[in-house]
């Protein structure tokens, strides 16, 4: 199978809801079910920051939300654990810019996989063009609560200039997304939105993703 089409990966990019087990006050299995019967389209497993799991309580965690990923056919994509992904035969990994170089991880998990690469910078975005990215997630659009060594707030100034250069990646925002605010990303040029916070600790995880799906659907460009 080659990489996925450009259509393809901006569809999946409209509402991608990340989480690991400490983001969640409910039980994430529970919440990542509401979410996709809500309408996520796709899911990254990040695994990291305070009391996150390690070791083989972690790949069981991993297991677990994989399963539910396969029934509701929802891609898998796992963040930074690049041989995770590739022990789980996960659908794609995601990677910062402080991982194995986006070259190195395209060519470890081949070109039927989903990859994505973290960008700040228009260079940074070039580069991961250049060296096998499916998408990119730029941000922090919005101040985050989730991620405790975010860069500076960006808005959408990066997601405006990627598109005013004429490049056509497909683009995810992060950072703070909320419904209240997600209709900036995608009038900027962004494909869709990747929430943390805002579906994993919502009363309404279900009926919060189903918002969301609405703002990102009624202002998308495809
Ligand atoms: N995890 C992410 N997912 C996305 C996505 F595009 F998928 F929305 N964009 C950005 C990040 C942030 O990635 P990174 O800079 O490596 O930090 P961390 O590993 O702490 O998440
Ligand atoms: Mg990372």
């Amino acid at each position: 199978m080659g990489t996925i089409s450009v259509n393809e990966m901006k569809t999946l990019l409209h509402v991608y809801f990340i989480m690991g087990s400490n983001n969640c006050y409910n039980d994430p299995k529970e919440v990542l079910t509401k979410a996709i019967e809500g309408g996520a389209t796709l899911f990254q497993f990040r695994e990291k920051g305070t009391n996150a799991l390690v070791g083989k309580e972690k790949v069981l965690f991993a297991k677990e939300l994989q399963h539910i990923c396969k029934q509701y056919g929802v891609p898998f994509i796992v963040n930074d654990d690049v041989d995770l992904a590739i022990e789980l035969n996960a659908d794609g990994v995601h990677i910062g810019q402080d991982d194995e170089s986006a070259g190195i991880v395209r060519r470890r998990i081949g070109e039927g996989k989903i990859l994505g690469v973290s960008t700040h910078h228009l260079d940074e975005v070039k580069r991961a063009i250049e060296q096998g990215a499916d998408y990119v997630g730029i941000g922090p659009v919005f101040a985050t609560v989730t991620k405790e060594d975010a860069k500076a707030v960006r808005g959408t100034v990066l997601i405006r200039e990627v598109r005013e250069k004429g490049l056509s990646i497909p683009i995810v925002g992060i950072g703070g997304i909320t419904e209240q605010n997600a209709k900036v990303v995608m009038e900027a040029g962004g494909d869709g939105v990747s929430v943390i916070t805002a579906i994993s600790q919502a009363e309404n995880p279900l009926e919060t993703t189903k918002r969301l799906a609405e703002v990102v659907f009624l202002n998308s460009k495809q």
